[in-house]
């Protein structure tokens, strides 16, 4: 038999029994539920059923709070009383608007500790990957699993194919864990990773830091993945030592042991193998209302004439169209309306300090909002005075919430407007009907609000941190 990959042992650590159609039910160590988790807290209501693990799951407010003042309507007031009282109703922990530890779920979870090595950690949220950076095994589901979870506390799953992908060699300056994600989903294509769980590995992988392995694996659903994982080594230890929810003293010392026990064994076998060159991956922009589509900021739009089958150049004149670009122009130099930095997928404190590297002494020429994905990212990041470097900037400076990655509390991109964002998905609509959506890096983001076109932010950090 050969050696078990890190999918293999956490599996094989939460399988509490195999059907015969191949499905498996499996043990939850970690639940966490937001503002959207109410249709499953209305089911176990409808059977008159409890939360079988209250201590278990944790609840964070974050899709609908507001970023400035109060919420902007009644409705969106309700989904956030909605959640609250479901979690008083059932003895749930919340991190709640005023909460210190209040954050986007994916990024909170993480940062309090909830998030650890060796967990199965599900939430109703499809970017729950993301804290497989860790070395959770994590995974969004849908209101009926959810339902599932919170009265059972197991949930049924068919195993997922096992891919590794390897990035191997050393990133340039100004490149980061954004553009490796954006370089495979538009490589292999938004669909490229599907039925898999993606195992992250090669030493460009092991050189990022936690903040930029939670990046990466958030972006796994956008191609296709059911989940990212980064296996646990000495920089998640490190990481992790001393947050609130961690163990500690010679539990801490146990637990180091078990969680580096889950890297793969060294003849561990994958269904499947990728491998990108660190070397060769440049500041990527998406161009159109999928993921995949997505460029080198240094190349050029396509153009419909020459896609090799009708059905793809429908798809590239569909997406230049609702884009407004134009075929075969060049990527950059595309003028912006606004930016927008935040998300689970770039809210964290060193996408904040690689925004600031840019803006530090310059001023956007259009509007922006920065919004920290956590509140404590926002303490920390007013502590360091890159609040300061935003507001000298001209740009916004929020509370922490989802924010306008999907303007459910009402921060949304006008129709018709271009928005330089460091979020992960630009279908249309996303960031509001009409809304023009390129995904990008904070530093390029930043890059964006400082010259008021898609700008390769390169040039704009040398010399600088
Ligand atoms: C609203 C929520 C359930 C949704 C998701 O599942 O991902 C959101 O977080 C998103 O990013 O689209
Ligand atoms: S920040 Fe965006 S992607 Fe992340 S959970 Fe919120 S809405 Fe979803």
């Amino acid at each position: 038999m050969s050696g078990r990959t890190t999918l293999d042992k956490l599996w094989d650590d939460h399988e509490i029994l195999r059907r015969e159609d191949g499905t498996s039910l499996l043990w939850v160590d970690r639940h966490f539920v937001h503002e959207g988790s109410h249709h499953a807290f209305a089911k176990i209501a409808e059977r008159d059923m409890g939360v079988r693990h209250p201590e278990l799951t944790f609840g964070v407010a974050d899709h609908y709070v507001p970023t400035r003042g109060a919420p902007r309507s009644a409705d969106i007031a309700r989904m956030i009383a909605t959640l609250t009282g479901n979690a008083e109703r059932h003895g749930i922990e919340l991190f709640g608007v005023k909460d210190p530890r209040q954050g986007i779920v994916h990024v909170a979870g993480p940062e309090q500790g909830l998030t650890l090595p060796g967990l199965l950690v599900v939430c109703g949220d499809s970017h729950t990957a993301t804290h497989g950076a860790l070395g959770a095994y994590a995974f969004g589901i849908g209101a009926t699993e959810v339902a599932h979870v919170l009265a059972t506390q197991t949930i049924w799953q068919k195993k997922p194919k096992r891919m590794r992908l390897r990035v191997e060699g050393a990133l340039h300056p100004g490149v980061g864990a954004k553009d490796i994600a954006l370089n495979w989903i538009s490589t292999l294509g938004a669909d490229g990773a599907r039925g898999h769980a993606i195992e992250y590995a090669g030493s460009a992988v092991r050189d990022l830091s936690v903040e930029g392995r939670l990046t990466l694996c958030n972006l796994s659903i956008e191609g296709g993945a059911r989940s990212g994982m980064v296996p646990p080594d000495a920089v998640t230890l490190e990481w992790i030592a001393g947050r609130p929810f961690a163990p500690e003293g010679a539990l801490w010392e146990r637990a180091c042991e078990a969680f580096l026990a889950l890297a793969p064994d060294a003849d561990a076998e994958y269904d499947r193998e990728a491998v990108l060159d660190a070397s060769e991956i440049a500041p990527i922009v998406t161009w159109g209302t999928s993921p995949e589509e997505a460029l080198p900021v240094t190349a050029t739009l396509p153009d419909p004439a020459r896609a090799e089958t009708e059905a793809e150049a429908r798809r590239i004149s569909a997406s230049l169209d609702y884009m407004g670009l134009g075929a075969g122009r060049p990527l950059a130099g595309t003028p912006v309306d606004q930016i927008f930095i935040g998300s689970c997928t770039n809210g964290r404190i060193e996408d904040l300090r690689s925004a600031a590297a840019v803006l530090k002494g310059r001023r956007a020429v259009v509007p922006g909002m920065i919004s920290p994905g956590s509140s404590a990212v926002k303490a920390q990041a007013e502590q360091e005075g890159l609040d300061r470097i935003f507001a000298e900037a001209g740009l916004d400076w929020v509370a922490s919430g989802c924010s306008m990655c999907v303007g459910m509390n009402g921060d949304l991109v006008e129709s018709g407007k271009r928005c330089a964002s460091t979020t992960n998905r630009n279908f249309r609509g996303r960031q509001g009907q009409g809304a023009r959506t390129h995904l990008m890096s904070p530093a390029m983001a930043a890059a964006a609000a400082v010259t008021g076109t898609i700008t390769d932010a390169r040039p704009l950090l040398e010399g600088r941190s």
